[in-house]
């Protein structure tokens, strides 16, 4: 392997600015860098693009400096917050990314579903760990999200569930219970995603909206009043489309 090798990093989208729709940094001006890749397979993701093996030769190898060189064409060359998303960004070498990135005065947030744990986790500005519902399909590893807990003792973590139905609320009760130290972010599902092909796919708002207010009525009903419920904001107010 080529020294340089060991940081590429396989990138499925680099776009922004725009807002971070999502979790405790919504309404942030950010790039996201998505990657290509991902050890989970939830039912309802709405990032297939970047999941899906068929996908792959859109998928592309790059180095931390051109993907810096990306941002910064995208930015205007002005420090932004950088959201590392996916796939899973964790199977990713991104120790450089990050050096390079804050040493240009660049922040980092990552968006994980707590699979895969890395000694980098500790560099990030902000780790968002997204442990996935019973109605993903997907079953969680506990000990692999209190070990990227860990990892990222120093940095800002947060708690971010997704919520379609009431087997997934019990399930972020748990995650909340066994986190009593990080902020919890309820975000209700999006049942209507758009098929990796298709980012026109319509948004069913109403019904989204109607798990919203029922997310709500659960969180009061229970008395969970550190829990903060927050929509998909660049759902709200794009719908499906990607880059946005
Ligand atoms: C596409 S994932 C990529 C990062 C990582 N694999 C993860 O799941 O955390 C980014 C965020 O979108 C959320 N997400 C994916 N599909 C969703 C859907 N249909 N409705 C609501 N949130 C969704 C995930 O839970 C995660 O918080
Ligand atoms: N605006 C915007 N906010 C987001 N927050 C998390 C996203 C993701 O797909 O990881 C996302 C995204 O794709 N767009
Ligand atoms: S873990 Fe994230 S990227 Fe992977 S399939 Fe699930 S929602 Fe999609
Ligand atoms: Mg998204």
């Amino acid at each position: 392997m080529a020294v340089s090798e060991k940081h590429l990093i396989r990138v499925s989208e680099i776009f922004g600015p725009t807002i971070q729709g999502e979790g405790a940094l919504i309404g942030q001006p950010t790039v996201f860098v998505r990657t290509g890749g991902c050890d989970f397979r939830c039912s309802w993701c709405d990032s297939m693009h970047a999941v899906d093996n068929e996908y792959r030769d859109t998928w592309k190898p790059m180095t931390p400096e051109a993907i810096m060189e990306e941002v910064a064409r995208l930015s205007g060359g002005k420090p932004i917050l950088i959201t590392l998303s996916g796939g899973n960004p964790a199977i990713q070498p991104m120790a450089e990314l990050i050096r390079l990135g804050q040493e240009q005065g660049c922040y980092f947030a990552m968006e994980t579903q707590g699979s895969v744990v890395r000694g980098w986790f500790e560099a990030l500005d902000m780790l968002v760990l997204s442990p996935k519902p019973p109605s993903s399909g997907m079953l969680t590893d506990w000990g692999l999200v209190a070990e990227c807990v860990e990892a990222g003792q120093g940095t800002q973590t947060i708690l971010k569930l997704v919520v379609f139905d009431e087997a997934d609320f019990a399930y972020a009760r748990e995650a909340a219970a066994m986190f009593p130290q990080l902020p919890v972010y309820l975000q209700p599902g999006n049942h209507t995603p758009p098929p990796p092909d298709d980012d026109t796919a319509v948004v069913d708002r109403e019904g989204l909206e109607a798990r919203m207010r029922w997310l709500i009525d659960r969180v009061t009903e229970e008395k969970w009043y550190d829990a903060r419920v927050l929509p998909q904001l660049h759902v709200t107010l794009w719908g499906n489309m990607r880059g946005v």
